[in-house]
Formats: structure tokens, sequence, C-alpha cells
């Protein structure tokens, strides 16, 4: 535990908060699941449609009735805005592990963020929730009468959310696909199903950020357990508590 506690504060020293992006369609399952990653692996969760629904909602904000025409349209909102609120939170936080959910969505989000965010920031990688559209629209339909109050949980504005995740969304995914970064899920299932896969996941990511870690210190003559002791010691708990 020490020396994995070590390693990562020693990684800190120079290192840029960590983040890793949430996509998929709507109701396919990102907010769910992010509420099971952060439990389970301390990221904090931001959710860039909730950023923008606090914002919309803030009294007097001049950008509320722009973000609702937006939210009711299932356009995208200018990248500014989203960026600021997405910077903004990170900073209040104070913490350095992050999921970004909801976000990019759009040519202008990427770009926007490439300008003002992405050299700040390590891109851990795309956590993609492929998602049947029916699956997703009766999802978000049973939401809506659950009583969940967004003003987007209906018929006519999930049709218009649909046509901007295929026509905008998804090629944002084959962008960062290109680049090997997309680790895709298979969100059809039930919750428990969909997170098993999710946490394979973050346990690859996170072994193989400690074993280059461990590499590191070896380079540098610091070292006093073999990786196979941290291996086999460790637990998602465990990694919890110490990553
Ligand atoms: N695997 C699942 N099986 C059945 N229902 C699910 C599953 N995952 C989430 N849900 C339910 O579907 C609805 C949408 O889930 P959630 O809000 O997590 O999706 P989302 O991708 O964040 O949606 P949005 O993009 O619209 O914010 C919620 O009511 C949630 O309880
Ligand atoms: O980066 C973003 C994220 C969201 N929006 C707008 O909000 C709604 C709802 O988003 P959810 O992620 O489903 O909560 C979305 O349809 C967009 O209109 C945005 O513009 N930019």
């Amino acid at each position: 535990m020490l020396l994995i506690t070590t390693l990562r504060r020693l990684s800190m020293a120079n290192v840029k908060p960590s983040i890793v992006f949430v996509l998929g369609g709507p109701g396919s399952g990102k907010g769910t699941q992010c509420a099971k990653i952060i439990k389970e692996f301390g990221y904090v969760h931001l959710s860039a449609g909730d950023l923008l629904r606090t914002e919309r909602d803030i009294p007097g904000s001049r950008y509320g009735d722009l973000i609702e025409k937006h939210i009711r349209n299932g356009t995208i909102v200018p990248v500014e805005i989203t960026c600021n609120l997405l910077h903004a939170a990170m900073n209040n936080s104070r913490k350095d592990r992050f999921l970004i959910d909801g976000f990019p969505r759009n040519q202008d989000n990427l770009e926007g963020w490439n300008r003002e965010m992405a050299a700040k920031v390590n891109l851990q990688f795309v956590l993609f929730f492929d998602c049947n559209e029916q699956v997703c629209i009766d999802r978000c339909l049973k939401r809506g009468s659950s009583g969940s109050g967004r003003s987007d949980d209906n018929e006519e504005s999930l049709k218009k959310r649909f046509i901007t995740y295929f026509k905008d969304t998804l090629p944002i995914v084959d962008h960062y696909q290109k680049q090997n970064l997309v680790r895709k899920i298979d969100a059809n299932s039930s919750e428990d199903t969909v997170f098993e896969e999710v946490k394979k996941c973050f346990k690859e990511v996170m072994y193989s950020t400690l074993h280059m870690l461990w590499k590191q210190s070896v380079v540098t003559g610091w070292k006093t357990t073999s990786w196979q002791q941290i291996h086999k010691n460790s637990s998602s708990t465990f990694l919890k508590k110490t990553w």
C-alpha cells in the first residue's frame, strides 16, 4: 500500500488532472454508470448536461434562455459556455481525476476543448456506451414519466436528440477511435451487467498506469516491492483508497 501511495504522490508532482470522456446516446446509462464508477474508483463526476441545467436555473443567468432552447431542441450549446462550466467545476473540486459525462458532443465542442483545455489535462480514454436507439428512448420516456422533470424526456425532443447524436456525436467517437482511445461497452443489458464490463475497463487502465509508474521507479533506482506483489495484493477497493 505504501509503495503505491508513494508512487502516486511522486507521479502527482508534475502531473495534469486525468480525465475520462463518457459518451453514448441519450439514455444509454452514462449518468447511472458514472455514479457507480465514482463509488468504486473515486473519480469526480462532471455531467456537462447537469452543469448546463444548473446554469440555466440560476435566476438572471445570461445564458438561461439559450441553454433551454438547445436542450429542448436536442442541439448543442456553444462550447465557450460548456467549457467554462467544466473548467470552473474542475478547479472548484480541487481533485485530479474526472469523468466528463456527455461531452464533447460535436465538432465545435471538440475544437473548443482542444483550444482551451486539452493541453491542461491527461485524457486517459473515452468510455463509450453503445446502446440500441429504441432501448435508449424507452429508458428516457420511463425516466420522464417517473418525474425526471427534464424538458427533453419526451418523444419530440428525443427524436431531435438522436438526430444530433448520430450526425454530430458519433463522428467525435470515431475521431477518438482513430487515436485508439475508445473503450466500447455494450450498454443494452442490466445496470449491474454493464458495470461489470466498466469495472474491467477501469481496472485495466489503472493497472497499466501503475505498472508504468512502477517501471519508472525502477529506472530511477527506487524499487522496494516486485510488480507481482503489488498486483497480487490489489483490489478495486484498494485501488480506490490508494490511487
Ligand atoms: N442498464 C440499464 N438498464 C435499464 N435502465 C437503465 C440502465 N441504465 C440506466 N437506466 C435508466 O435509464 C434512464 C437513463 O439513464 P441515465 O440517466 O444514466 O442515462 P444517460 O446516458 O446519462 O442519459 P442522458 O444522456 O439523457 O442524460 C434512467 O432512468 C436510468 O435509471
Ligand atoms: O456538452 C453538452 C452537454 C449537453 N448539452 C445539452 O444538454 C442536453 C442534455 O444533455 P444530457 O447529457 O443528456 O444530460 C443535450 O441534449 C444538449 O442539448 C450540450 O449542449 N452540450
